[in-house]
């Protein structure tokens, strides 16, 4: 008999060994940014492990990305700092207006939200917003500031890379993703408590941008990737990135990259804070697939749409679809 493992898994039931265990989770892929910078043949590498995460997994995590520790702690400081404001002062900025430059809440009017208050604002440019953010804690819109900037230039290096590896060249869009969104969310969980069953702080939903880069205090992100049916835990790599595909990516890629479905579980041991930065086209640009990954044999998936019809389109359909994209495929039933 060949030895494959499909035949010793057979002859160990028919002694009465038990079965194997199912397969170990594959690790997220972990990418050096760096090499993005380096010579053309190192460049080309990176290009080829970001696509394949990208197709393969729809996440990935990032080291070497040139963001100083010192930013992000100060960034999470930052976030932490504001969360333990009074209510009253985080209340300021408390709206059900989702159209709001600055957005603060604790509820589960998102149909997402079960365990968690956020703070979200927009970040780029800069100067357009900075002056919605709180001025306390004093040093918010300094340490904020500096990471929505660094978090912006690395969105831009990925899209080059990834729409390089889609072969639609490193400059395509690019004047588009440098006045594009970023749209900061600074999301604050509770520790788990043993009394309530419920751990889910954020339930399973894809984000709607091209990209998100997510900055996480302690583990509590899962992700499913594509052809999965179960969780899988991000780790808080210390000084990594974890990022994923959104929406307007399976769009402009015409579905050659799927946006990933991802929640946010309370961590047993601590409160957690996470800064979840997206980054997409400004707010009424459409976002199309690409003409060149459109062919006979790839007809044109979904129809065109802007951030501005994704914030139409959320209030009447929340809970109804728990990837936006889905809502766009033109074959959709
Ligand atoms: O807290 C997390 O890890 C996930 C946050 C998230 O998915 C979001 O803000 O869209
Ligand atoms: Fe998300």
């Amino acid at each position: 008999m060949p030895a494959v493992a499909g035949s010793l898994y057979m002859a160990s039931q028919h002694k009465g060994v038990p079965p194997l265990p199912p397969p170990l989770p594959r690790p997220l892929p972990v990418i050096n940014l760096g090499r993005l910078t380096m010579d053309s043949a190192s460049r080309a590498l990176a290009v080829r492990d970001i696509v394949l995460a990208c197709r393969e997994r729809g996440c990935f995590e990032v080291v070497n990305h040139g963001i100083s520790r010192s930013c992000m702690n100060g960034a999470l400081e930052a976030a932490s700092e504001f969360f333990q404001l009074s209510t009253e002062r985080k209340e300021e900025f408390a709206s059900d207006d989702i159209r709001q430059p600055i957005r603060y809440d604790t509820s589960s009017r998102d149909g997402i939200s079960m365990s968690r208050s956020f703070l979200k604002h927009y970040a780029n440019p800069l100067d357009d917003w900075i002056k919605f953010w709180p001025t306390q804690p004093p040093t918010y819109r300094e340490k904020m500031g500096e990471y929505a900037v660094e978090t912006q230039r690395v969105s831009m290096q990925l899209m080059e890379a990834i729409l390089q590896g889609l072969g639609l060249g490193p400059s395509y869009l690019q004047e588009k993703l440098e006045g594009g969104v970023q749209f900061v969310a600074l999301n604050n969980y509770p520790q788990s408590s043993a009394k309530k069953a419920d751990k889910i702080g954020l339930a399973p939903h894809s984000d709607y941008g091209f990209l998100t880069i997510l900055l996480q205090s302690s583990p509590g992100l899962e992700v499913m990737h594509h052809e999965d049916d179960a969780w899988t835990s991000v780790p808080a790599i210390p000084g990594a990135l974890h990022v994923h595909v959104g929406d307007h990516l399976e769009v402009l890629s015409n579905g050659q990259l799927k946006s990933l479905v991802h929640r946010a579980v309370l961590n047993p041991n601590e409160s957690r804070i996470s800064i979840a930065s997206i980054h997409g086209l400004s707010m009424d640009e459409e976002v199309h697939c690409a003409e060149e990954l459109v062919d006979e044999h790839h007809p044109k998936m979904y129809r065109g749409s802007s951030f501005q019809d994704f914030l139409d389109f959320l209030p009447a359909n929340m809970n109804r679809y728990k990837r936006y994209v889905e809502s766009l495929r033109i074959d959709k039933p």
